[in-house]
């Protein structure tokens, strides 16, 4: 955790869920109360077939919905995708960009995510931004390079603590069951602090940054608990609602232990 700054646990359900799984969405919003939904957000990524319906089902709740990409062109020919505006005008307040699953399926380069990212912010959405090492990159010790690389090239210079999430996702942590050691995690989220607050300022400083890889109930209390790690970009665990919320209530003790 960063002092001062409030956590954020996010589910990207990616490619998963149709209308029979709106049960669940209704489940976590109903299940993001009390005192805790004032100290730690959550915010759900559906895929977009499901984004106006789901922030329907949260309008009595502080769950958030967000969207897993969107264009770089505010609109035009451009058939299949979707722009910011579109997923601001579905209550979409958050935009997942640069998943390594995008960035792998569609070639998306660091150049297109910031470019995504600044149309993100025109439409008052904030951007999830993510980042992270391949297997191979990490054997070759490359992990610190790698993330500057795609600090400096995917985060646009309008970045706030407002308006943009880091999360740093391990690839080969990604649905694999294996999570980087605590050490490595802090080194790697102390790493990307510093580079944010050198080029950011206090606004770096405050910025959020997950973790995500394989993030599950059982392990989210002590990858929460690690410096700099500012909550969770959940994938697998957040399809169900009572995965979700086990994670979210990790903060429970969390925040206790800082009160
Ligand atoms: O966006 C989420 C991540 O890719 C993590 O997925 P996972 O929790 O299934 O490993």
């Amino acid at each position: 955790m960063t002092p001062d700054v409030r956590p954020l646990v996010a589910g990207n359900w990616k490619m998963n869920g149709t209308r029979d799984a709106l049960g669940e969405i209704k489940a976590m919003a109903e299940g993001v109360v009390g005192p805790l939904a004032d100290r730690v957000d959550a915010l759900i990524c559906p895929p977009a077939t499901l984004l106006y319906v789901a922030t329907a089902l949260c309008t009595d709740s502080p769950l958030m919905i967000g969207a897993q990409d969107c264009h770089q062109k505010v609109s035009g020919a451009h058939t299949g995708d979707i722009s910011a505006e579109m997923i601001a005008d579905c209550f979409g307040t958050h935009v997942i960009l640069g998943h390594s699953e995008r960035r792998t399926d569609h070639a998306e380069t660091d150049h297109l995510v910031r470019d995504k990212a600044v149309a993100a912010h025109q439409a008052d959405l904030t951007a999830i931004i993510c980042i992270g090492e391949t297997a191979g990159e990490r054997d070759s010790y490359q992990t610190l390079d790698v993330l500057k690389r795609q600090l400096d090239g995917s985060i646009p210079d309008g970045a706030t603590a407002e308006n943009t999430v880091i999360a740093y996702e391990p690839v080969w942590a990604i649905g694999s069951g294996l999570t980087p050691t605590n050490e490595d995690i802090a080194v790697a989220h102390a790493f990307m602090r510093s580079e944010l607050a050198k080029r950011f300022g206090d606004e770096g400083a405050k910025m959020r940054i997950l973790y995500g890889g394989s993030v599950k109930p059982g392990n989210a209390e002590v990858l929460m608990g690690i410096a700099n790690v500012d909550g969770a970009l959940i994938g697998g665990a957040s399809l169900k609602a009572a995965d979700f919320l086990a994670i979210y209530s990790v903060y429970e003790g969390l925040i206790a232990e800082t009160l």
